[in-house]
């Protein structure tokens, strides 16, 4: 650091804040103890310290006091404008940045161009205005005037600073020229063995080659972070350390070399608590960005979360543009695409706004929006399937649902079809009773049965009397009616178990089991009984009589067809005999 006091002891002090900024600063300190100091040197001292806590990236909590107190002297006493500058960077507020440079830059056009007063004075501000970023025409002619002037043997350390001020500057638009300059500054600081002028050199030029994030220049931005470090470590300055160790973090990050990345990050975020917001801010979020790369959204979001809640109000321009980006890509990766989206769109226009400035050349800035817009679109793009997917998911179980109901509903109608077609198959549609197939059927189950078991068995054909007769005074429908009242009054007497149904015309065949010939009697009696008591609507003369024929199973039948054919005998008996009877077959060696 140079001051240009033209006091040896305060230069000396000066010269060693470039090479060991803490004892640098401690020495100073020791200095500014002393009691009988003159208030001349007493400012200059402080410029000392303020210059020091700055490379230290202290908080420079005394400068207010100390500006205070240097009113005494001459509004363009140097020592004065170095501490009016000094407090422009980190503590003076950016409103009364122009007020002050208003001020200062006037003064310093005054003052002769090559003494080391006038160097420094230039040098110094110019440096604060490229930290702030106050980039204009003005600042590079300030660096470059001094440059220019501090040509001569005993200028050379201002040479120096003023060549890495200049490279400073140049790096942001002509890397070349810049680096050209940062060289020739960082040759000077390590001949003087001034270490932590060379990792601030290191550290800025590796920065510079950062700005390019193609896979050479981050290679060569991660070498020189490392020397930087390095140096930092050389001249006892942690901060110069965790600065260093900060950007190797965005550098490895950027490299995908994620563990070495997590771990650049966890050793300089201690270190930079409470030092140096900006940096502390951006490693955080660099940090973030490697949680998630290594797959860890969740962590990294906590960390965005606090980052938001601690430092309110830091997520704007380029700031801005990294936050959003990467807590968009942390929703992303934890499924909140909506917040993804929401976020990454916050990105873009931050990094469109902040593109406004001379940075924009920058193609790094349109490589990032290619990126941002990319992202976005991949997100909706998800969030379209998403939301694709879930309605194609609803339709099938809608459709699903639907077809399973048409499905019972035809499954429901076939078999109430079945049904349907089973009884139409089985029954009798005039009298609703077993029709004639049917019958026979079941009589032949039942013949089996009783044969296999050699139990009784009787089968009785009923043929209603002179039937023709009322049809034919009648009519058919009279007809149709005794049979329908036949067939009511036969189910309501019989039991279930019983096989009876309609034969064919006024016909019908009873199979009784297990009963013997007595209570076969009995039952057609009773059937003949609870028939004569019926009153037919359409034929009130006409007495509901039948004839029956009866045969019983013996020993030895050998088919149903057997006592079929003896029952219809035996019916056509009980006919010749009168009618209105029952007529048992040959009834010896029936099975009772
Ligand atoms: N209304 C009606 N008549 C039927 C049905 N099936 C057969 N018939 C009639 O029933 C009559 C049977 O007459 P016949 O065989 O001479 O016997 P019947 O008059 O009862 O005389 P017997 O048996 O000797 O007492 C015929 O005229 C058939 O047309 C039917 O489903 N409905």
């Amino acid at each position: 650091s140079c001051l240009g006091s033209g006091d040896p002891e305060i230069e000396a002090l000066a010269k060693d804040i470039g090479r060991q900024p803490y004892q640098a600063l401690a020495a100073i300190e020791q200095v500014l103890g002393q009691t009988d100091l003159t208030i001349e040197r007493r400012t200059w001292l402080e410029a000392a310290r303020a210059q020091a806590k700055r490379m230290l990236g202290q908080e420079k909590t005394e400068l207010p006091l100390a500006l205070e107190a240097a009113q005494v002297l001459p509004a363009d006493h140097p020592a004065l404008l170095h501490l009016q500058i000094a407090n422009l960077y980190g503590g003076g507020l950016r409103a009364s940045v122009d007020e002050t440079l208003d001020r200062l830059l006037p003064q310093l056009a005054l003052l002769p161009v090559n003494q080391p007063t006038s160097l420094c004075l230039k040098i110094r501000l110019a440096s604060v205005m490229a930290d702030i970023e106050a980039l204009n025409g003005e600042t590079f002619e300030l660096a470059s005037n001094a440059y220019r002037n501090a040509d001569n043997e005993s200028l050379a350390w201002m040479r120096a600073e003023a060549a890495s001020v200049l490279g400073q500057i140049a790096l942001r638009t002509d890397g070349d020229y810049g680096r050209a300059l940062s060289e020739e500054a960082l040759r000077y600081f390590e001949a003087q063995q001034m270490h932590d002028m060379v990792a601030n050199e290191l550290y800025m030029s590796a920065f510079s080659w950062w700005r390019q994030r193609d896979s050479q220049s981050l290679k060569n931005a991660e070498q020189l972070f490392r020397r930087s470090a390095e140096a930092a470590q050389r001249a006892d300055n942690p901060f110069g350390e965790a600065y260093a160790e900060a950007g190797l973090c965005g550098v490895l990050e950027q490299q995908g070399r994620v563990a070495e990345a997590l771990q650049s990050c966890r050793a300089s975020l201690p270190k930079l608590k409470g030092i140096w917001h900006i940096t502390e801010y951006s490693t955080n979020v660099n940090y973030a960005a490697a949680l998630l790369a290594n797959k860890e959204p969740g962590q990294a979001m906590v960390i965005l979360e606090s980052l938001a809640k601690d430092w309110p109000g830091w997520d704007v321009g380029y700031h801005g543009y990294r936050y959003y980006f990467i807590r968009g890509q942390t929703y992303a990766a934890l499924g909140h695409y909506e917040a993804a989206v929401s976020d990454l769109n916050v990105a873009l226009s931050e990094l469109l706004e902040f593109g406004d400035n001379s940075w924009a050349r920058n193609n790094r800035l349109i490589q990032a929006r290619f990126r941002v817009e990319q992202l976005v679109q991949s997100l909706e793009r998800k969030t379209l399937e998403a939301v694709e997917k879930d309605r194609r998911h609803r339709l099938l179980m809608v459709s699903g649902v639907i077809v399973t109901l048409l499905l019972s509903i035809i499954v429901m109608m076939l078999l109430r079809h079945r049904r349907f077609y089973r009884q139409m198959a089985f029954t009798d549609p005039l009298t609703g009773l077993a029709n004639r197939r049917y019958t026979e059927a079941r009589a032949q189950e039942a013949f089996a049965h009783a044969k296999a078991r050699q139990q009784p068995l009787f089968v009785a054909l009923l043929d209603l009397d002179r039937f023709k007769t009322c049809n034919d005074h009648y009519g058919h429908d009279a007809g149709d009616e005794a049979l329908k009242c036949f067939a009511k009054m036969a189910d309501k007497v019989l039991r279930p178990g019983d096989v009876f149904g309609r034969w064919g015309g006024e016909e019908f065949l009873l199979v009784l089991q297990g009963v013997d010939r007595d209570e076969t009697n009995s039952i057609l009696e009773r059937l003949r009984s609870a028939a004569a008591a019926e009153r037919l609507k359409l034929a009130p003369d006409y007495p509901l009589h039948f004839s029956a024929g009866v045969a019983g199973l013996q020993h030895d039948t050998e088919q149903l067809a057997e006592l079929l054919t003896l029952a219809d005998q035996a019916l056509y008996q009980a006919k010749e005999a009168g009618r209105n009877r029952s007529y048992f077959a040959k009834d010896y060696a029936v099975l009772n």
